[in-house]
């Protein structure tokens, strides 16, 4: 089903389909190319490091219980035996931890990393669902290991809810990238190699999603380390023998090798507790606004900036140029209003695309997106309530209209409205404390709520002792009306201030500016901290 906006998965949407050009949100540049060296690290391919923590953290789900599944707990339980050679899953969840926010957890940012991932190195195009919530404590150990039989490998992919098959297939998708490092795995290395550079790849492509593992395994001229070295640790020769053969045989044909790993990785993306709801299938908006932004001149007029996205349906851009798209919209009455019509402009930045460019995501699954910006200025007393959008992809062609999914339009809040211009996160220290920063934020209340509490929450990250990834951690601060230094009191709107000793690890974050309590809360969200830092007030 198609998303309405604004969507829960809003932000996941963005970061899936948002990965290069205009409005990059940039999770492809972790692993990208597929042989990337990850972190600065020479001996760590990404691509092959987020695939592992997607295994680690999945494998020690128990169906029948409902408990684990991909929940980032690996995160608590880096210190177990099982799960030695960290290096690869801190580089991972360190990466993705810069998009980590209340929006999305490090749980769904790891699904997202695996459809990266299997983009660039040439894998299977997956369906991804979004909503899975991070664990906050270790879950039960039970990552299997070189040194299992069969019987227990069996056991531990039983319990995670797959059967024979599925767990050869997983193993041999898994293992078409990626090496073992002689430094974190001696005794599967052999003597003579235990060095950090001493990496022993499973097949002759480690940065290639490819059957070759299966074709090498097959014909007897694997070197895959788990095939070939000391018995003791030949882990992938006794799954890939648990049915006798019969699957790998069946993956030497590259088109069954893809369509089957790309059922594991599902399977494996999607195994979560079962108190977590997932979505349907993320798949990208026809049309999206783009960091919508409404504002208020001291003149009183409501300012309202971004740009709309366009999936361009067939990733042909030409003729590119006639088009006209346009926002019709209504007023604060919901009415539609004579000229009520925002005009928008092709964006130049970046030649005004994004999507997901990366080569190898081109030929199967690449979306071009083309971006429309707008600037418009409406007066206060009218406003906007909502609008749809309009294209015209010639000056003969009939417009189609887009109204968010059937929805009536795509709506929008005019009754609190963060001030962007008033609002500051000076470079001076707070009150002398050199981990705090001084914070300004002016909002505007629809004069109705002024009698109504007004607070901001910014979301603080914190650095945790032995943790990749930081809590997220919301701290609340009352705001004050504000008669304005400077800043006259725009006609219909009350102003709100509040100045506030931000610490260092809210600098890039976000806030909302909430007004009202409980039922009758009206927000403006998710501002990033990011565009009011190092500025000063106006
Ligand atoms: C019985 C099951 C499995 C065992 C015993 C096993 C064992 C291992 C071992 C010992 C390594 C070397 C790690 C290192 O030196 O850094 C490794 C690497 C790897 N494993 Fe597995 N594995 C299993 C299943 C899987 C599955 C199901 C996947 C994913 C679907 C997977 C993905 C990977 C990847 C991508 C690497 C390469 C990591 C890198 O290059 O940094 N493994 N595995």
């Amino acid at each position: 089903a198609d998303l309405t906006w604004p969507s829960p998965y809003d932000e996941f949407e963005d970061i899936m389909y948002l990965q290069t050009g205009y409005a990059r949100r940039g999770i492809v540049d972790g692993v990208n190319p597929c042989s990337f060296n990850s972190g600065g690290n020479s001996n760590l391919q990404g691509s092959a490091s987020w695939i592992r923590t997607l295994f680690h953290d999945m494998i020690t789900a128990d169906i029948s219980a409902g408990t684990g599944g991909l929940d980032a707990s690996l995160l608590y339980e880096m210190d177990r035996p099982e799960n030695k050679g960290t290096a690869a899953f801190n580089v991972t969840y360190g990466f993705l931890s810069s998009l980590f926010s209340r929006k999305i957890s490090m749980a769904d940012l790891t699904a997202l990393g695996t459809y990266t991932v299997l983009g660039v190195c040439g894998g299977p195009l997956v369906q991804v669902r979004a909503g899975r919530i991070d664990a906050t404590e270790a879950g039960p150990s039970g990552v299997p290991g070189p040194t299992h039989s069969t019987e227990t490998m069996k056991e531990r992919f039983a319990t995670a809810g797959f059967n024979v098959t599925e767990m050869i297939a997983s193993v041999a998708c898994g293992h078409t990238l990626g090496v073992v490092h002689g430094n974190d795995f001696p005794e599967i290395a052999g003597p003579g190699r235990q060095n950090e550079t001493d990496l022993l790849p499973f097949d002759s492509t480690k940065a290639q999603f490819d059957n070759a593992l299966v074709v090498e395994y097959i014909h007897g001229n694997t070197s895959n380390p788990l095939v070939v070295g000391p018995e003791a640790t030949n882990s992938d020769k006794r799954v890939f023998l648990a049915d006798s053969n019969i699957t790998m045989n069946y993956l030497q044909d590259p088109k069954a090798f893809s369509s089957m790993c790309g059922h594991v990785f599902e399977r494996m993306m999607d195994t979560v507790p079962s108190s977590v709801k997932l979505s349907d299938p993320i798949t990208p908006y026809p049309i999206k606004p783009n960091n919508p932004k409404i504002g208020l001149t001291p003149s009183g007029n409501i300012t309202f900036t971004g740009s709309i996205r366009v999936l361009l349906k067939d990733k042909n851009s030409a003729g590119l140029e006639n088009w006209v798209v346009s926002m019709p919209y209504a007023d604060r009455n919901r009415t539609a209003c004579d000229g009520c019509t925002i005009q928008t402009r092709p964006a130049t930045f970046q030649g005004g695309f994004g999507g997901n460019s990366v080569e190898s995501f081109k030929e199967r699954r690449s979306f071009t997106i083309a971006f429309f910006e707008f600037n418009a200025s409406i007066p206060a007393s009218t406003s906007i309530s909502k609008f749809n959008v309009t294209l015209k992809t010639s000056a003969s062609s009939d417009p189609e209209t887009y109204d968010n999914n059937g929805s009536g339009g795509f709506p929008l809040q005019d009754q609190v409205i963060f001030l962007e211009p008033q609002s500051c996160i000076t470079g001076d220290d707070f009150q002398g404390d050199t981990s705090k920063r001084n914070m300004t934020i002016v909002a505007a209340v629809r004069d109705e709520r002024a009698d109504k509490p007004v607070r901001f929450e910014v979301i603080i990250k914190q650095q945790r002792q032995g943790f990749i990834v930081d809590e997220l951690i919301k701290q609340t601060v009352q705001m004050e009306q504000w008669t304005g230094l400077g800043v006259a009191k725009p006609v219909g709107f009350t102003l709100f201030k509040a100045t506030y000793g931000v610490p260092l690890g809210g600098l890039l974050s976000t806030f909302d500016v909430i007004s009202g309590e409980g039922d009758d809360e009206v927000v403006d969200e998710f501002r990033k901290t990011g565009d009011i830092g190092s500025k000063q007030c106006f």
